[in-house]
């Protein structure tokens, strides 16, 4: 089960070593973090990026080694960034040129960038940011200027303190013509000392949600004042300006430019499954500790994760992190396929890579988030300690749901894929992902033909239940904008049933994908059969979770949705026995869990009771400020018997 969560021998081997190297070395320490003023811990975070980068120089660690290094010492750093979108951002936008002088320095690390596209004033309506970059033709420079405060640019992570160079997305100003929003490299510090250069504000914008957790990262506020910046700094693959201050749009889709916010979203879907198999890790071994209630004769209490309930919340996050990680599998697959088919320059599939990845990103992110801090529910009160791991785990990856666009920003990317593909439903067959609404008719007439709980068990039944699903909301969508005479005011009115239409749609190819990486070759004796169950866990959990929708459309009836979660209490059953297997699977080492109720050993309470001492708080007995504060109260003569 290891490799087919790792994806393969190679990479559980090699994300293995690297998970150990890190676990081993006692500067990766994370669990003092938390007590951490600001500046002590941003201070650490750089001494820990450090330490990380001269172990990949001198151990020559590759760069998938390094993905997987910089991974498990599971700190949000101004590396992330760098190395995360500064550097895709010029491999896809820049020119040949741009790549062979600017990529050298980045990738040695002799220069720290970060992507500066986001303003105090706009961050998911890109073409609203205000920051300009107008054209100066005698000097054949662009000006970068911030005119309004609301353009000051605001959360860059990495911006604040490390980055001496930014990725700037700002208006084109050429000749006093507006031609769109691009991105300019800007060196914003000196690489003597450091310091911001002149035109140049920068600094950190304050201390974000949670102790420790995202604080470790210097997300910045950057203003400009006139800064110039030579002509060949403008990232020229999809548009150029000439030195005669010629605006010339090349004949690649303007979107492009957007292309790096695709990329990352893309390796957002895999990052959920590791951050939601980690807390499901946490809350499943500790659901097999925790004993509560049910002893009979003196004998142990139950564990609680023979509880129903407990199988029932537990089980289906379990379930969704294999999901996520198989659906992140073929995501970087059509990622790449769109990649290789723009160097071709056939833009056929953009849209459905900017569908797939706006809206896999929005529903893996909000499952996840959701199902962190649903793990740390299953833990009781032990899951809020900081040391159980999932306070940390849920700060730093609630942001998930904001970063990289805005979940439901992102659902009404996928919204308008949608309505535009069943409005050409007439003449045009729709491919890929949407190729299901190719049968839309089928799809329309035939209802659900389960007549027993075992029924669910068929892969054919499930597909289909979420395509009609799926295929019967966007045409009610259509329908209902076909009423509108300005079909931007009516995808305004109806934005809620699109967002639902398109959770539908992505939810189905979660499914879908789920099922088809079940009929590749999977290793390991009874490895399939346990992915097969946890495969219709997900599948049905949805169908019970969202049945409203598939018996508003009209495809199930009450009764089979009644059968669908009779199968599902069925399945729980076949999960418990393996549920240890499975995410030991996930093949975590305690430091990257830094989790006491997810210890492998499960020596859970006298750690928990070890741990609460080391606080510093425990350092006396009485603490400080208690003679001062609370003595007198003690002490105080009370005249009136009332009090
Ligand atoms: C060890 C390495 C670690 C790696 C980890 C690193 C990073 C990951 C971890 C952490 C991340 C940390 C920080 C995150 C960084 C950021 O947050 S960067 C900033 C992110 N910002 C956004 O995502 C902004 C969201 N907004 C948008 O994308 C756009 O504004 C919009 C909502 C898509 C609207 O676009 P707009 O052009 O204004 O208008 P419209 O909706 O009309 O679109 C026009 C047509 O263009 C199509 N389109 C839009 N986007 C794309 C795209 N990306 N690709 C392709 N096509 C796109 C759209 O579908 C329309 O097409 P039509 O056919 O005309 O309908
Ligand atoms: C931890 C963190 C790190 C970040 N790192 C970076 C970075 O490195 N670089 C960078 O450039 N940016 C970064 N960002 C910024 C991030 O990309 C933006 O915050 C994100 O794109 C959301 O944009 P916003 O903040 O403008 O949200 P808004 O769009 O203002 O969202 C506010 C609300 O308005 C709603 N809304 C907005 N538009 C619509 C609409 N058309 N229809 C319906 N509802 C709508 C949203 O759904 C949301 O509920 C980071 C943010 C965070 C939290």
């Amino acid at each position: 089960m290891k490799v087919a969560w790792a994806g393969s021998r190679e990479t559980l081997e090699l994300s293995d070593r690297m998970a150990k190297l890190v676990a081993n070395d006692p500067v990766f320490e994370k669990f003092t973090r938390p007590m951490l003023g600001r500046k002590e811990l941003f201070k650490n975070t750089l001494r820990k990026a450090a330490h990380g980068w001269k172990l990949i120089v001198d151990l020559r660690l590759t760069e998938e080694e390094a993905k997987w290094l910089r991974l498990y010492i599971d700190e949000p750093a101004y590396t992330d960034l760098h190395w995360g979108m500064f550097i895709p951002a010029i491999e896809g936008q820049g020119t040949e040129e741009q790549k062979k002088k600017w990529l050298p320095l980045a990738q040695k690390m002799k220069i720290i960038g970060c992507y500066a596209q986001t303003e105090l004033g706009h961050g998911s309506n890109v073409q609203g940011l205000e920051t300009t970059a107008t054209f100066d033709p005698q000097a054949d420079e662009f000006v970068i200027h911030s005119p309004t405060l609301t353009s000051s640019k605001w959360w860059p992570g990495g911006l604040g303190k490390a980055s001496t160079h930014a990725l700037v997305y700002a208006r084109l100003i050429v000749g006093g013509e507006f031609h769109g929003v691009h991105g300019f490299i800007v060196q914003l510090r000196s690489l003597e000392d450091h310091s911001p250069l002149p035109g140049i504000t920068v600094g950190d914008i304050g201390l974000k949600f949670g102790n420790g957790a995202y604080n470790t990262m210097d997300n910045g506020v950057l203003r400009f004042d006139h800064v110039r910046i030579p002509r060949n700094q403008m990232l020229m693959r999809v548009s150029q300006v000439t030195k005669e201050g010629k605006y010339m749009q090349s004949d690649v889709p303007r979107q492009l430019i957007y292309g790096t916010m695709v990329y990352v979203r893309q390796t957002i879907v895999v990052d959920a499954s590791k951050a939601l198999s980690r807390a499901v890790c946490i809350a499943t071994r500790y659901s097999a500790v925790r004993r509560q209630f049910g002893s009979r004769n003196g004998g142990p209490e139950t564990q609680v994760i023979d509880y129903k309930t407990q199988q029932s919340r537990l089980f289906p996050l379990l379930a969704s992190a294999y999901a996520f990680r198989f659906v992140g599998e073929w995501l970087k697959w059509l990622y790449m396929d769109v990649k290789q088919r723009l160097e071709a320059n056939d833009f056929s599939t953009l849209p459905e890579a900017h569908a797939c990845t706006a809206g896999l990103k929005s529903l893996t992110t909000t499952a996840t988030a959701d199902g962190i801090e649903e793990c740390r529910k299953l833990c009781g009160g032990h899951g809020y300690l900081v040391s159980s791991g999932l306070p940390e785990l849920f700060a730093v990856y609630i942001p998930a749901c904001t970063y990289e666009g805005d979940n439901v920003v992102l659902l009404l990317q996928v919204a308008r894929f949608i309505v535009k593909t069943v409005s050409e439903l007439g003449y045009k067959q729709p491919v890929g992902t949407t190729a299901y609404m190719g049968r839309v008719a089928t799809l329309m007439q035939n209802n659900c033909a389960v007549r027993t709980a075992e029924d669910w068990l068929n892969p054919g039944a499930i597909v289909e239940a979420f395509e009609a699903r799926a295929a019967r909301m966007a045409v009610a969508c259509g329908r209902q904008l076909a009423k509108f005479e300005n079909p931007e005011e009516g995808f305004a009115e109806l934005a809620s049933d699109l967002v639902e239409a398109s959770v539908a749609h992505c939810q189905l190819i979660v499914v879908s994908k789920f099922i088809e990486k079940l009929q590749q070759d999977i290793p390991g004796k009874g490895v399939k059969q346990s992915l097969e169950i946890l495969c219709y866990v997900y599948a049905l959990f949805l169908l019970h979770k969202h049945q409203g929708d598939f018996l508003a459309v009209g495809y199930l009836t009450p009764k089979q949705a009644l059968l669908a979660n009779d199968q599902l209490r069925t399945l729980y059953s076949k999960v418990r026995p393996n549920a240890i297997a499975l995410v030991d699977s996930f093949n975590y080492t305690d430091h990257y869990l830094g989790s006491i109720l997810g210890r492998y050993d499960g020596n859970v309470y006298p750690k928990l009771y070890e741990a609460a001492w080391e606080d510093p708080l425990n350092d006396s007995d009485v603490a400080d400020g208690f003679h001062q504060y609370v003595q007198p109260i003690l002490k105080q003569k009370l005249h009136s018997a009332k009090l």
